[in-house]
């Protein structure tokens, strides 16, 4: 028995064993959780699909030189987080998106901030997350305010655990920027960052481990990127 992101997991013990990694995306309608998903899924952004689907997608990849068996939950709540058992109860990992171009997408996301930290109380283990600013194309269409988001939100609710924020856009390949944390204040750093790949396929770090749990000593340690 070992563990998959602090998860047990049987029948692990050989080498080869692919590690099984589900990961749930959140976030208000229209933020692009499909289009991202449908991303990493072709490698290409789709405009035609069904926006309403919810369902959960399997990849095969490699991170790390080991194979990991990705499922991602592309969810469909409405304006708020509906039901939240189905992907609480199933995910190892989250991916909390807002559009850049809309100020409520983003002030949505905290509500799924606050419910992973409620989720993180109550089962008393930390997960994985992550806030990814989509549409960064758009980005010309934030007012000035909007600009100061990720600046102001480091001393808000959204950014009180140390997530690590990334933006990104589904339909270029381009324009992706992190957000990272430095010196206990935010500050955007350029891409390509520390995860760069030609590919740009899901890159999971875990540089600190807990002792014996394979669990990340904080969330921002672990990093997902699907865009
Ligand atoms: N300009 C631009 N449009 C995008 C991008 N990503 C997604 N879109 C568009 O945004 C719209 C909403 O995208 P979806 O992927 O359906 O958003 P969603 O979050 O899955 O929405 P729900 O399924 O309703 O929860 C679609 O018209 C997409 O084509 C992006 O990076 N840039």
């Amino acid at each position: 028995m070992s563990s998959v992101f602090g998860k047990p997991r049987a029948g692990s013990g050989q080498q080869s064993a692919p590690l099984e990694v589900n990961l749930a995306i959140l976030g208000r309608r229209g933020v692009g959780k499909s289009a991202l998903t449908v991303k990493f899924l072709t490698r290409r952004f789709i405009s035609e699909y069904d926006p309403n689907l919810e369902d959960t997608y399997s990849s095969e990849e490699t991170v790390d030189h080991q194979p990991v068996h990705l499922r991602v939950m592309d969810t469909a709540d409405l304006d708020t987080p509906r039901n939240c058992e189905r992907y609480l109860n199933w995910a190892h990992a989250f991916l909390v998106v807002y559009s850049v171009d809309s100020r409520q997408s983003f002030e949505g996301s905290s509500s799924y901030l606050e419910l992973l930290a409620l989720h993180e109380k109550e089962t008393q283990r930390s997960y994985p997350a992550l806030l990814l600013g989509n549409k960064l194309d758009m980005a010309q269409y934030r007012s000035l305010r909007q600009r100061a988001w990720p600046w102001r939100a480091g001393s808000g609710a959204c950014f009180s655990r140390s997530l690590p924020a990334w933006t990104s856009s589904t339909c270029s390949t381009s324009s992706t920027r992190q957000y990272g944390r430095h010196g206990g204040r935010w500050r955007r750093t350029p891409w390509p960052g520390p995860f760069s790949s030609p590919r740009r396929g899901p890159c999971i770090t875990r540089p600190h481990s807990r002792p014996g749990t394979g669990w990340p000593a904080a969330p921002s340690t672990h990093f997902l990127l699907l865009a």
